[in-house]
């Protein structure tokens, strides 16, 4: 399948500033991917140079099999700012047909756009009335215009509530899931952990990690924490059996490496009904994204 963005050793220098070194990715058709980074890490300027608002130093890049930027680039590439503004005095309704005449398409379509992002039964407010949510949705009605074939979105969920997130990253998956692919970038680790396919980690304008989540976790190879809650917490059997356990609040706490996972797992089954409850947490999105910052110096 031809991706529809591909990113060859991009350099990026502002006088001096070295924002993006030698960035290598491509996002195939209908996939979702997350580009995560510290601030200044490099996010908006990658998301500049694909929408073609500035150009790479070095590097070659194609967009939907052409030029960023260019008018064939432009019609089918959408962005949505991280702050979305629309005149308070508009309903959704003008709103989207505006940007519709803009570009060039007959306003009659604005509705459907609407239904798309589940705002039709709010198309005759205006917009001042709306909730972050709501105007988030304009934002992302706008951005549809035209059937895009990728999505850049800049932190499109910052400031929204977890309902609100939960619905605009189903949203997200309906378009990703009709082959339009989407790239955007997030500080909300849990929720691309859950809601994107790969995650791409920008350090200091390098990428120095991408995968899917699994891929992720199993390069960092870090530890898993196990909570064992006992029936008896003094119960000597546990401590002969866990020695490298630590007690706190009543249940045993360790942490293990994945390869000595199930060794660790048979040693406890084998305790039986001294066993109330047990719990695996394998690492989070957090902690494997500062295992990748860390590693080059962050
Ligand atoms: N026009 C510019 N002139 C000079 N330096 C710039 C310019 N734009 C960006 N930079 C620098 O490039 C680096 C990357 O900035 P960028 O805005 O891409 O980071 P970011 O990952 O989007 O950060 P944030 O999460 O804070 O938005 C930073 O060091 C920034 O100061």
């Amino acid at each position: 399948m031809t991706p529809t963005l591909t990113i060859s050793a991009l350099t990026r220098r502002f006088a001096g500033v070295a924002a993006l070194t030698d960035v290598t990715f491509s996002v195939a058709p209908g996939e979702r991917v997350a580009l995560l980074g510290h601030n200044g890490a490099g996010k908006s300027t990658m998301m500049k140079i694909i929408l073609g608002l500035i150009p790479a130093t070095t590097g070659q890049l194609s967009v939907c099999g052409t030029t960023p930027g260019s008018p064939e680039a432009r019609r089918q590439v959408a962005y949505l700012p991280e702050n979305v503004a629309f005149h308070p005095a508009l309903t959704g309704l003008e709103q989207i047909r505006h940007y519709l005449a803009l570009r060039g398409q007959p306003p009659g379509g604005a509705m459907a756009l609407l239904e798309q992002v589940g705002l039709a039964p709010a198309a005759h407010r205006r917009i001042g009335t709306y909730s972050k949510g709501m105007r988030q949705r304009v934002g992302l009605a706008q951005a549809l215009i035209g059937a895009p074939r990728l999505l850049v979105l800049d932190e499109p969920t910052s400031g929204l509530d977890p309902v609100s997130r939960r619905d605009f990253y189903t949203l997200l998956d309906g378009l990703a899931a009709q082959g339009a692919s989407i790239l955007l970038s997030s500080h909300a680790l849990t929720e691309v952990e859950a809601r994107t396919d790969r995650i791409l980690i920008l350090s200091k304008g390098r990428l120095v990690a991408e995968g899917s989540l699994p891929d992720l976790r199993r390069r960092a190879a870090l530890p898993v924490a196990i909570t064992i809650v006992p029936r008896d917490a003094d119960d000597p059997a546990l401590r002969q059996a866990l020695p490298e356990a630590t007690p706190a609040g009543g249940a045993l706490h360790l942490t293990c490496g994945q390869a000595d996972k199930l060794a660790v797992l048979a040693r406890i089954t084998r305790l039986g009904d001294r066993i109330r409850d047990i719990e695996v947490q394998p690492p989070s999105l957090e902690d494997i994204y500062s295992h990748f910052s860390q590693r080059d110096g962050q």
